[in-house]
């Protein structure tokens, strides 16, 4: 349908069913593991390198339709949730069970013919961690539900760099690495500015379980941890010196943000500033950290830095 603005627009329904797949955070998921096979070693013929991304995509996708086909009466009690096409009575619930399952076993098949079952094994347990070990499982379960569950977001990159090589080395556990210990700076700053809504349903995150403070002591620690992780590529040799001295900027913008936030017993105002400007800059850090890893790698096979 072409609009007054001369946009297209979808039907409402297909914009329902792209909602499903949470694009806006999957946006990031993907372009990590973009980064992870433009940053890897060797060669992909461009079509499969699509083919990969697509499947991480759509796989991404449907592990996410199937988190809110499972999570539908949670999300109806929460604010931020409330109006997701299930809780708001746009698509059903078996629809969106169904649509997930078929995007999750479509993008794996696609992944195993066309860049090797590797690659789609990985993405199979990606989809698995998310859909059923962190959303079934862990979530109702402990407030370290998002430090193991994240595991699950931390695939792509892996997945990205083994289609490329066809085996697991260092440099793509590493990639997995600083996903994993990223996460939960990025969650919990958001989960302390939304922890009534958690509360309200009932989910143990970490700020209603253990409290403001010591969450945010936790939220420091990651960021202080992840620096070191951050860095690794560089010191293993995996990445130049391009990346390096990025990865430091980064990472001390990343801890300096997290230092209002962690350094605090509570909120400093109402509004959580610090708190909110943490979470975005977190979003920003990753997309600029996996960023610049693949600009390195391009500038090394250019010959423009040793
Ligand atoms: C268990 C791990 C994680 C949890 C619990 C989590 C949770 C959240 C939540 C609740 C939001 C708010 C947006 C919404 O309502 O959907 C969000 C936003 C976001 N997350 Fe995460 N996240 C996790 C891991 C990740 C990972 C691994 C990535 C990407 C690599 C990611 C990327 C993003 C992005 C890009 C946004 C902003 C979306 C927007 O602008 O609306 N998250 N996250
Ligand atoms: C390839 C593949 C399968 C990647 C999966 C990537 C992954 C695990 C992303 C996690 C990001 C995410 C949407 C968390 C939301 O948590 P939530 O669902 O608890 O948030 P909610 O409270 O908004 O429902």
């Amino acid at each position: 349908m072409i609009t007054a603005d001369h946009s297209v627009a979808l039907p409402t329904e297909w914009r329902d069913f792209l909602a499903l797949t949470k694009p806006r955070v999957m946006s990031l998921v993907v372009f990590t593991g973009l980064c992870g096979l433009l940053a890897a070693p060797g060669h992909i013929n461009p079509v499969i390198g699509f083919a990969v991304i697509l499947c991480i995509a759509v796989g991404a996708g449907g592990a996410a339709a199937l988190n809110q086909w499972y999570e539908s009466e949670i999300d109806a009690g929460m604010k931020r949730t409330a109006q997701r096409p299930i809780p708001a009575g746009r698509i059903n619930r078996t629809n969106a069970r169904d649509f997930g399952i078929a995007l999750s076993a479509g993008s794996v098949m696609i992944m195993g013919l066309a860049a090797g079952w590797l690659s789609a094994a990985l993405l199979a347990i990606s989809i698995v961690y998310y859909a059923v070990v962190y959303t079934i499982w862990l979530k109702p379960r402990t407030p370290q539900n998002i430090v193991v569950g994240g595991g699950a977001g931390a695939f792509p990159p892996l997945i990205g760099w083994i289609a490329v090589t066809q085996e697991v080395t260092l440099m793509p556990i590493v990639l997995f690495a600083i996903i994993f210990m990223w996460t939960p700076p990025h969650f919990w700053a958001l989960a302390l500015f939304v922890k009534t809504d958690y509360a309200a349903v009932g989910i143990p995150m970490m700020p209603v379980v253990a409290g403001e403070t010591s969450t945010r002591r936790q939220i420091l620690i990651y960021a202080i941890l992840l620096t070191p992780v951050a860095l690794a590529p560089w010191f293993l040799g995996g990445a130049g010196v391009i990346y390096g001295i990025s990865a430091i900027a980064l990472s001390l913008a990343f801890v300096g943000f997290s230092l209002p936030v962690g350094l605090r017993t509570s909120a400093v105002d109402d509004a959580m500033k610090p708190e909110k400007r943490l979470f975005a800059f977190s979003i920003l850090y990753l997309f600029a950290l996996f960023g610049v890893l693949v600009v390195d790698r391009f500038a090394a096979n250019a010959g423009w830095i040793a």
